[in-house]
């Protein structure tokens, strides 16, 4: 993967675009999300440890916004169910081919990695397969909200028993000094990560039309009103959080 540094914002703009996955994010993508998600490599690391636990005989695990593949290839790496298989699946060009071309990578350095397929397209206008295992690794968040509840109730109906779906997003939070606090947290794990005050209000700009967060509490109603029995919160950090939904 890529290991170019994420100076996307470091020059002060006219007027800030609103943030868009293309060529330019994919050329940074992994140290971009490494320095202004916190928590964002040990949640990719579990997801494959989560997943084994889940997957079912000969069915379909989903990597819903796939980016670049990451949680793919910690799915593909952790998951020895017999006859599963991956569906990696983006709406952006620019991720898809150079998600494949990392997948590529991984088949010719590692064996015995489940079969992979990565699709470009809209995973709102996608026919879901039995599912054992669907990964929403924060994009959600990228999706209209009055589209969210039918894609979750979608996903749902596509669970397999046994199955889940791992939900991560960037959270806000209805009271307002908690949500102050943890946004504060947030600037100030940006900057240790080396981002200035410019970039970090740039990037904020760029992405306040594009990414929507829901609370705790909207998912879970959200999770619920979708059919799914049990919403389990397994790791937070700052405003960044991971849920399993059970079917
Ligand atoms: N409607 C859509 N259909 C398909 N893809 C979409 C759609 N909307 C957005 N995307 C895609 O969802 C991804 C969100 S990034 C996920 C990180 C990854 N999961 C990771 O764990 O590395 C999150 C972030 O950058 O904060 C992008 O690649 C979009 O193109
Ligand atoms: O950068 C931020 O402030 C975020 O909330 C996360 C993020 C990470 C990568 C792309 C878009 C948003």
């Amino acid at each position: 993967m890529s290991k170019d540094p994420d100076r996307l914002f470091a020059q002060p703009l006219a007027q800030v675009p609103d943030f868009a996955f293309n060529e330019d994010v994919v050329r940074v993508f992994p140290d971009m999300i490494k320095r202004s998600v916190p928590g964002y490599p040990t949640i990719v690391e579990n997801l494959g440890v989560l997943a084994a636990q889940f997957a079912q005989p000969n069915s379909v695990l989903y990597d819903l916004g796939s980016s670049l593949g990451a949680v793919t290839q910690a799915l593909r790496r952790h998951v020895r169910t017999d006859g599963c298989r991956v569906i990696a699946v983006d709406n952006s060009a620019a991720m898809v081919e150079r998600c494949r071309e990392y997948l590529n990578g991984q088949d010719s350095m590692f064996q015995e990695l489940l079969p992979v397929e990565v699709i470009e397209g809209d995973i709102l206008a996608l026919a879901f397969q039995p599912a054992s295992v669907v990964a929403l690794n924060f994009t959600l968040q990228f999706i209209a909200p009055d589209q969210r509840t039918a894609l979750l109730s979608r996903i749902r109906q596509s669970l397999l028993p046994g199955g889940a779906l791992i939900l991560s997003e960037k959270l806000r939070f209805n009271d307002a000094e908690e949500h102050a606090l943890l946004t504060d947290l947030h600037v100030a794990f940006k900057r240790a990560n080396g981002y200035s005050e410019l970039e970090i209000a740039q990037k904020r700009s760029a992405i306040e039309n594009v990414m929507k967060p829901d609370s705790l509490e909207e998912h879970r109603e959200r999770l619920l009103a979708a059919g799914f029995s049990k919403v389990v919160p397994w790791f937070q950090c700052l405003n960044f959080a991971s849920l399993i939904a059970l079917p």
